[in-house]
């Protein structure tokens, strides 16, 4: 699904309005109905005080169709007008006579204004500012941003959470709304998926309000949000006459004197998501451990006992996972560099690899092009350099990733995987999968991939979904502290399956 920017957002609006031929309001009055349909369906009368914040712009102006409708619909209401300008929209002051039509008299809150008493029973609606916000919000406002944040009420933000732009982090992180719940209007905010700023948003949804479908397909976006739907239709399946040669020779290159589980987990998440054929070269000391531990992978070892040294592989192998464990010793960095020298064929490139790249970036060069590199946001640091904010971290490895024709997956809750100027962001995982070789698991899985004919952007984005899926589906057995990389593993054949699956209502409505 597509993630659109602010400005993108406001022109599907105008498409919507002139294609279907109806009033900035008539839009409103249909999203804010979508509003109070979600409330109503969950609360179902229940007499709870709904204390609503409106701005004076659309934002406010859909918290004011809202306050109508649960005034009309018998909810007990307090509704507040947050008058942070004189410039009021006019959808805003239409729906403002409304609300007064129906005997509801709202408070005004002016820079002088005493807060408002909010009770941690109460729920409150979020209307302050939308996507219009374009500058920090005065201190005032921020002061009465911190007072709903401070009253532990139920707190539901109208499209985004007040206070939070959609293209840069706040100008002052207190002054944004924390909310309990974000309805956000059809289309994912890129905000939500952030490190920086999605820590203001506990739980989002989307609500759809009919914008026009011509204008959102033809549009293009600099970020895409990957869920079920666009994962299926890259799988590759396997096919009646193929036999293992079919689907690819992986080598996994790693591994040094007390980091030979890397490579094992690597090597078994490889074979597990559909390898061929795996084989892996380590330093001697680890042969013993490989063989023992995964009978189905070939081993070679190089000629050192403790570390790698000279790789010599006596195959072409149809891809290279490389760099778990293996240090920086001068000789594993000499043979690393040999190596990306004298291979062609795309990569995936983890840890130690990304660390050695950071250190001699001579050797970038030589990264055969579209090899896939993995870090985590530290190795990521070291290879880019530092950066100011979320936003300025994605554009460094957009220009990183252009430059030296790679495709780079940001690890991390929400990882994104950047190619061509674009960042796909994924929707699977969770924080027990913060845990000591999850992240060999993944450059496994997505050499693994690769093996099997997948292209590199696609095994990146496939394989980072089913890793998130395949841990999701663990801790629901094992919960979040007790998941081990390998839980990770062991459900890899039940991701695959998981995304086959019907969902419950259509298996219900077909027997
Ligand atoms: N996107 C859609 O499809 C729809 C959007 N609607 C609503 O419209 C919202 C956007 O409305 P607006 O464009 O009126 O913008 P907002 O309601 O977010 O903000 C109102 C105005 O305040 C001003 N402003 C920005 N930052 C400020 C600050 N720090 N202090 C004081 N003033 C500031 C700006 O001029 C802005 O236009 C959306 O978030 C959504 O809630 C819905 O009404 C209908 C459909
Ligand atoms: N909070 C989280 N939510 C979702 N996924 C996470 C979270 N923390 C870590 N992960 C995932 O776990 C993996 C960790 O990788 P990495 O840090 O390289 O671990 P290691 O080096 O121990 O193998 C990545 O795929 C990352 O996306
Ligand atoms: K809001």
């Amino acid at each position: 699904m597509k993630i659109f920017s602010a400005d993108q957002i406001y022109q599907a609006d105008k498409s919507t309005i002139k294609k279907e031929g109806i009033t900035s309001d008539e839009l409103m009055e249909r999203a804010a109905t979508q509003l109070f349909d979600w409330m109503h369906s969950r609360l179902r009368g229940t007499q709870v005080t709904v204390q609503l914040f409106c701005g004076i712009g659309n934002n406010g102006g859909d918290g004011l169709v809202l306050a109508r409708k649960l005034n009309e619909h018998g909810y007990s209401i307090k509704v507040h007008v947050v008058n942070y300008s004189d410039k009021r929209s006019d959808d805003f002051l239409l729906n403002l006579e409304r609300l007064k039509d129906g005997k509801v008299w709202p408070n005004f809150i002016n820079e002088e204004s005493d807060l408002p008493d909010i009770s941690p029973n109460d729920i409150v609606v979020d209307a302050i500012f939308g996507i219009g916000l374009n500058r920090s919000p005065d201190e005032w406002v921020g002061n009465l941003i911190n007072h709903i944040n401070a009253s532990q009420a139920f707190t539901l933000s109208v499209d985004v959470p007040s206070g939070l732009p959609l293209d840069r982090v706040p100008w002052e992180p207190s002054f944004v709304v924390r909310a309990s719940y974000v309805l956000t209007f059809q289309l994912p905010k890129l905000v939500f998926f952030l490190p920086q700023t999605g820590v203001y948003v506990n739980q989002w949804e989307m609500l759809d309000i009919g914008l026009d479908r011509d204008y959102l397909n033809r549009t293009q976006t600099h970020f895409e949000l990957i869920g079920r739907p666009e994962v299926l239709p890259l799988y590759r399946p396997r096919l009646k006459f193929s036999h293992k040669g079919t689907y690819g020779h992986s080598l996994i290159v790693g591994g040094s004197y007390g980091k030979i589980g890397a490579v094992q987990l690597a090597c078994n998440s490889c074979l597990t998501v559909g390898s061929g054929l795996v084989t892996a070269f380590l330093p001697k000391c680890g042969y013993d451990a490989m063989q023992t531990a995964v009978p189905e992978v070939m081993v070679l070892t190089g000629s050192r006992d403790r570390n790698i040294s000279g790789i010599e592989v006596p195959f072409e192998p149809t891809v290279v996972g490389i760099g778990i464990g293996i240090g920086q010793d001068d000789d594993t960095v000499s043979a690393f560099g040999a190596f990306l020298k004298r291979m062609g064929t795309p990569m995936v490139i983890d840890a130690d690899g990304l660390n050695i790249l950071s250190h001699k970036p001579d050797m970038l060069k030589d990264v055969p092009e579209m090899s896939v590199l993995t870090p985590h946001p530290k190795e990521l640091e070291r290879l880019i350099g530092k950066w100011s904010s979320d936003f300025e971290k994605l554009e460094k490895a957009k220009t990183f990733a252009a430059k030296y024709n790679v495709v780079i997956v940001i690890k991390g809750a929400h990882t994104i995987t950047i190619y061509n100027g674009k960042g796909y962001v994924n929707t699977t995982g969770n924080p027990g999968m913060a845990t000591a070789g999850s992240g060999d698991v993944l450059m496994g899985m997505i050499t693994g991939l690769m093996a099997q004919g997948y292209s590199s952007v696609d095994a990146a984005i496939f394989g980072v979904y089913l890793h998130g899926l395949a841990g999701d589906l663990g801790v629901s057995t094992t919960g979040y502290e007790a998941l081990r990389a390998s839980t990770i593993i062991d459900h890899i054949g039940k991701a695959y399956a998981e995304l086959f699956r019907q969902p419950e209502m259509e298996q219900n409505e077909n027997g």
